[in-house]
């Protein structure tokens, strides 16, 4: 009987993860097919980084018999978290400093010891990723090099990176999402929908009189339309509802993030220098138009995260990786010779769950789905 129940369960499991290959393949088309209508060619559209959607009942939908006392555990430590205060961090600048709504920037979310690990998972970066590959999605005279939760996770489970550089990341950012859901004292749970470690290296033939942004200005859920409306609507990333950057260093020049009251005068509101620790945090919409000045000579890195209050576009990646954790934990990592993470690595990450019987028990106990971490 139990036996039985097992099977079912596991066949359950395999029909999502089938349905959710099915889906990167329809993606995969759908972008084939977008890159040669030029699509993305427009430059005041926001373009990549992030995944389509992915819903958790859709990837780990059986494990919502566990739902009803997890949502009543969530309300009570919502509370609980409002009434204390005490955090690290500290807030830098609100409105009236940064010059618009919902808006703000705090400091101390990392110190320099967790900045400086932080920084050697940019060593696996990968050019262009979560941008189709391309090494320079935004600036030409700038290398964008990008790693996200997948790929980390996928690599710490191949001995190739340490789990405790995973770990540290996938707590720092968890306290960035708490700080955000605090501060705007928002009455639904804040998820997580994308991650996106990247860093920004400044060519070493760009012209020294370069006055293009590393960043273009853009909103991150809607598209900028001619008249200076910002629609929120398809190709744009519509569900991210708030937005964070928690910034990893400051040994740079240029790289100061700025929000502008309009798309065509560009009057700059307010500008935060990138430091170890800092963040700011931002409803996503036209309300909250930004860019990035040229990074004039080094690296910047940064870690990106868009938010969402539609649990629906849960970030699946997320799971998968505090399973892997896990799992890593309980049996130590997997040897694999001459392991090469491609840079399609979303379907080697679902072969993960198929052939590896412990991470799909342990995504099917929830394991990877800690409630603290939305
Ligand atoms: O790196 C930054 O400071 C901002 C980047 C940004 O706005 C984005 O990736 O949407
Ligand atoms: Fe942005």
């Amino acid at each position: 009987m139990l036996l039985h129940y097992i099977s079912e369960e596991f066949a359950v499991i395999d029909a999502k993860f089938n349905a959710f290959t099915k889906k990167i393949d329809a993606e995969k088309t759908e972008q084939k097919h977008e890159e040669k209508l030029g699509k993305y060619s427009s430059s005041i559209l926001h373009p990549p980084p992030g995944h389509s959607p992915s819903t958790r009942t859709q990837f780990v939908g059986n494990l919502s018999i566990f739902r009803d006392e997890e949502e009543t555990e969530v309300q009570i430590s919502r509370v609980r978290k409002r009434l204390e205060v005490t955090d690290d961090a500290q807030i830098i600048a609100e409105e009236k400093e940064l010059g618009g709504r919902n808006r703000y920037a705090a400091d101390g979310l990392l110190n320099s010891i967790e900045c400086n690990l932080l920084m050697q998972l940019t060593q696996i970066a990968v050019e262009g990723d979560g941008y189709e590959e391309n090494k320079s999605p935004h600036s030409p005279y700038e290398r964008f090099e990008g790693v996200t939760i997948g790929r980390m996770a996928l690599m710490m489970y191949f001995n190739l990176t340490n789990p405790e550089l995973l770990e540290l990341f996938l707590q720092r950012t968890e306290a960035v999402r708490d700080h955000v859901e605090r501060y705007f004292d928002l009455d639904s749970p804040l998820y997580f929908t994308y991650t996106h470690l990247v860093c920004r290296t400044a060519l070493l033939d760009s012209p020294a009189d370069r006055t293009d942004l590393s960043h273009e200005i853009h909103a991150d859920n809607c598209v900028i339309k001619d008249g200076g409306l910002c629609l929120r609507e398809d190709p744009a990333y519509t569900w991210r509802d708030y937005s964070a950057i928690l910034y990893l260093n400051d040994d740079f020049d240029g790289g100061e993030f700025f929000f502008v009251d309009d798309w065509k005068s560009r009057r700059v509101q307010g500008i935060v220098r990138p430091r170890c620790g800092r963040m700011v945090a931002f409803s996503a919409g036209g309300e909250n138009l930004h860019g990035v000045r040229g990074v004039r000579n080094s690296r910047r890195c940064a870690v990106a995260l868009w938010f969402t209050l539609d649990e629906k576009y849960l970030e699946y990646e997320r799971v998968m990786a505090n399973t892997m954790l896990t799992r890593v934990r309980i049996l130590g990592t997997v040897q694999h010779e001459d392991i090469q993470i491609s840079s399609r690595y979303e379907d080697m990450l679902i072969q993960c769950f198929k052939e590896d019987e412990m991470l799909r028990h342990l995504l099917r106990e929830g394991r990877g789905n800690k409630k603290e971490q939305h």
